[in-house]
């Protein structure tokens, strides 16, 4: 992870080659982060972005819930909330530059922004059901918060990814911007965030989103038991199997 400060804005470029997959190691340092730019009170705002050419994330690392080892998918799992604890109720304000595909857990990550700036030509969405799995209820939370709830449940059924056109017609992102200018556009939205105080601002997106949150922590055990249940399934485990050879096929074909 490349973080840097400008002035009281914190960038965090995600450089994880070839493709910024969330693993284990990468997730806890992706946490480490951003909970250290929460806590510096001279940060105000965070930019996320990919430091890799055309890809923003391609999501959960599919190697952590194939054949995996019950503990450290446990402990996998626990990351993977609290990343989305952390920068869903983040009370700096958060842009996702997302300059680059983003599927699944890369989505999530740009759904748990603030505000979402895309490059055209690339696509966007949970498309968990296409791997045999199933978002589980926050990522469907998150994504019904943005675009409502039957798009949402259309979009989860299909595992559906979006072109940048598709999601900006929907409203899973904001804004398309050519690549060479998203950084300055990220600015730049950041500066109408830092119009409002930031003590209305931060009341008012917590009383959005609290709910959603507080659900987690409520059932943060019994989902991390649910996951691990489900992942280790037999079927479950060919369903990925599967789909980790058509990701390689499609590679050579
Ligand atoms: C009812 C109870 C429910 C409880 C909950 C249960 C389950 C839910 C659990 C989890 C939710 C899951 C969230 C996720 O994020 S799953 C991940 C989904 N991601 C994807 O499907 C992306 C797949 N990848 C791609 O589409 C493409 O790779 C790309 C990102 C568009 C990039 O394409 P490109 O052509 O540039 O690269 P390659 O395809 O050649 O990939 C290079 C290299 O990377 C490997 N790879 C790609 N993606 C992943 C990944 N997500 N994890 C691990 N590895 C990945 C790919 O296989 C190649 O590897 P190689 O060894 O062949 O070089």
């Amino acid at each position: 992870m490349l973080t840097f400060k400008e002035s009281c804005i914190g960038v965090m470029k995600l450089s994880k080659p070839p493709v910024n997959s969330l693993n284990l190691e990468y997730l806890t340092e992706f946490n480490i982060a951003i909970e250290k730019l929460e806590n510096d009170k001279s940060c105000r705002g965070v930019i996320i972005t990919s430091a890799l050419p055309k890809i923003f994330s391609a999501g959960l690392d599919i190697l952590e819930m194939y054949q995996p080892n019950t503990d450290r998918l446990r402990q996998f799992w626990t990351q993977v909330q609290q990343l989305w604890i952390n920068l869903y109720g983040s009370q700096v304000a958060t842009v996702a530059a997302i300059n680059g595909h983003a599927p699944a857990g890369g989505c999530l990550v740009s759904l748990s922004c603030d505000y979402r700036i895309m490059a055209p030509n690339y696509t966007i969405g949970l498309n968990e059901t296409q791997l045999g799995i199933v978002a589980p209820f926050w990522f469907s939370d998150t994504i019904t918060n943005t675009i409502g709830f039957r798009k949402a449940e259309r979009a989860l059924q299909l595992g559906y990814m979006f072109t940048t056109d598709e999601a900006k017609a929907c409203g899973l992102i904001d804004k398309i911007v050519p690549p060479d200018q998203i950084m300055a556009v990220a600015h730049e939205e950041m500066k109408k965030m830092f119009a409002v105080p930031d003590f209305a601002r931060q009341i008012t997106k917590n009383q959005c989103r609290k709910q959603f949150i507080d659900k987690l922590h409520a059932k943060r055990d019994a989902d991390t038991d649910n996951f691990v249940n489900f992942i280790t399934k037999d079927s479950i485990q060919k369903a990925m199997g599967k789909y980790l050879e058509s990701l390689k096929k499609r590679k050579s074909g």
